[in-house]
């Protein structure tokens, strides 16, 4: 990092390897992925690659789609404009053939996995708040600036981190002096590691943060010096967002792209995974449990507060944020209703920054309108992220609860992150197999000056093609009629 925090600029060198072929390929599993268009670019400007991704999903989403509604009127499910496959087959067993590779001399070499989590990193002390906050602004995916005023993005990302500092490091002082998010990463890595062992497969998992350490650069030179022959990247972010998932992936297309060694890496990329059945189970289980401490759980007002995003992200760039938060917590709604439980819930959006408008409703003026309308109990379910942070420690667990009181609910509860519950870990390592078949080469898709081609020559098609076609018409007794009449 240089002297005003901004994150490295890795430059990730060629490798000499040739991993020109990959076999066998699997035999006894049911391929999860489908072939699907990733954006790694910013949606409303898409250069779209062809690569393998997979949305994790199960029988839970097949039945929420068969129910064909959406969170108010039923959830429907949709093709999402980032390319996003839904509906992957479920894996049947893990191929004990599936264990090597032939490099280029035609050695066999054994099969080294890795798991990258993607995560966004927080600040671990208060002097490191400024920074992490130009971090954060400085990301395009952030914010957006229009073309032609890209070259303000850094300039700004300075001003503004300078500006939120103190604030933030009210906030980050109140929760103990830093953000806890890496060490919590780093207690889920180790329970995903121990899964996948105790489900035969071992694997190096790696962190991969976006705005702080250890950077996503950092654990890909990481991965690059561990050799990883197939790698698996999990973001630790339920549901897909421009501003989360994709720009961490936008990172990892710009390394990979540029580099020899790892556009040939069998990658599979798990975009989002809301509605798993096992994490939508493990947040049943925490829901119901936290149900229980209240005197009258029936009564309880089940609060989910997501973590906003600007609302040209969902309505201008496509971003399937809000449509897979309100399925998210339809299917919870859903499992909870299966286990007896009929309480009354609402989604409002929380952690709002700046002057535009962001997703609504916002989560403190929903609060105070359910103080308003006589709801006494509530319970907070933070719903956008795994790990206990700054915006539950601090925003719901703090400031939404004074407000809450203040307006009138008098029990107040809020559920736990899931954190390391195990159910869900076990259901991370269980996506993380899952997708394993699926993963594929970078370089395997076709190439930019291929594309090119393919562009020039259906370009040449469509032009010889609407020629002719406007001869023909031309020639046509009608035309010429229409000609002679004087219609055109
Ligand atoms: C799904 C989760 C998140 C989305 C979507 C998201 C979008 C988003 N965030 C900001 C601005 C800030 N976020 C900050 C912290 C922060 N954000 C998330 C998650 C999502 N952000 C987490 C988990 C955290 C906390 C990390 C930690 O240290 O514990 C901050 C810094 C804190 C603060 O000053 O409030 C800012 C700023 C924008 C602008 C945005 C979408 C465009
Ligand atoms: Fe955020």
């Amino acid at each position: 990092m240089d002297a005003t925090g901004a994150l490295p600029q890795t430059k990730l060198s060629a490798s000499n390897h040739d991993f020109s072929r990959s076999f066998p390929r699997a035999r006894s599993v049911v391929s999860v992925a489908r072939r699907s268009s990733v954006a790694f670019q910013q949606p409303d400007k898409l250069r779209s690659r062809e690569l393998l991704v997979v949305s994790s999903s199960n029988s839970a989403n097949k039945g929420m789609a068969a129910s064909g509604g959406s969170y108010l009127s039923g959830p429907v499910l949709k093709r999402n404009p980032v390319g996003q496959a839904f509906f992957a087959a479920p894996v049947v067993g893990v191929d004990p053939y599936c264990e090597g590779f032939v490099d280029s001399h035609l050695h066999v070499t054994e099969e080294k996995v890795g798991v990258l989590l993607l995560n966004l990193g927080g600040p671990e002390t208060l002097n490191d708040v400024q920074p992490f906050l130009y971090n954060l602004f400085a990301d395009p995916d952030i914010i957006r600036l229009p073309r032609p005023f890209q070259f303000l993005q850094k300039p700004l990302a300075q001003l503004i981190s300078v500006l939120r500092a103190p604030k933030s490091k009210e906030g980050y002082a109140s929760i103990g002096g830093g953000s806890p998010l890496r060490k919590i990463t780093d207690e889920q890595a180790d329970g995903i590691k121990m899964a996948l062992e105790s489900k035969g497969l071992t694997a190096n998992i790696y962190i991969g943060m976006r705005y702080w350490y250890p950077f996503t650069e950092e654990a890909i030179l990481q991965i690059k010096k561990d050799k990883i022959t197939k790698l698996v990247v999990l973001p630790l972010y339920p549901q897909f967002s421009i501003s989360t998932t994709g720009s961490s992936l936008r990172v990892l297309q710009n390394i990979f792209s540029e580099d020899a060694y790892l556009s040939r890496l069998p990658i599979a990329i798990i975009q989002s995974w809301y509605q798993r059945e096992g994490y939508i189970k493990s947040m049943a289980d925490l829901i119901g449990g936290e149900l229980q401490k209240f005197a009258k759980p029936e009564e309880v007002m089940i609060f989910f507060s997501a973590h906003g995003v600007p609302l040209t992200y969902v309505e201008d760039a496509g971003d399937p944020y809000k449509d897979q938060m309100e399925e998210c917590i339809y299917l919870i709604m859903q499992e909870l209703k299966a286990r007896g439980s009929y309480n009354d819930h609402t989604l409002a959006y929380q952690s709002r920054v700046g002057p535009v408008q962001w997703l609504k409703p916002y989560t403190d003026e929903v609060l105070v309108e359910l103080g308003q309308k006589g709801v006494k109990s509530l319970l907070a379910v933070p719903v956008s992220f795994v790990s206990e942070h700054i915006e539950t420690l601090e925003e719901i667990d703090m400031e939404y609860k004074e407000l809450a009181l203040e307006s009138g609910i008098e029990n107040w509860g809020r559920v736990p992150a899931l954190g390391c519950t195990s159910s869900f870990i076990t259901d991370l390592a269980d996506a993380v197999i899952e997708a394993l078949p699926s993963a594929k080469s970078l370089s395997t898709t076709r190439s930019t000056s291929e594309e090119a081609d393919h562009d020039f020559l259906s370009y040449a098609i469509k032009m010889i093609f609407g020629s002719v076609l406007a001869f023909v018409l031309l020639l046509s007794p009608k035309v010429i009629t229409a000609f002679r009449n004087r219609l055109f």
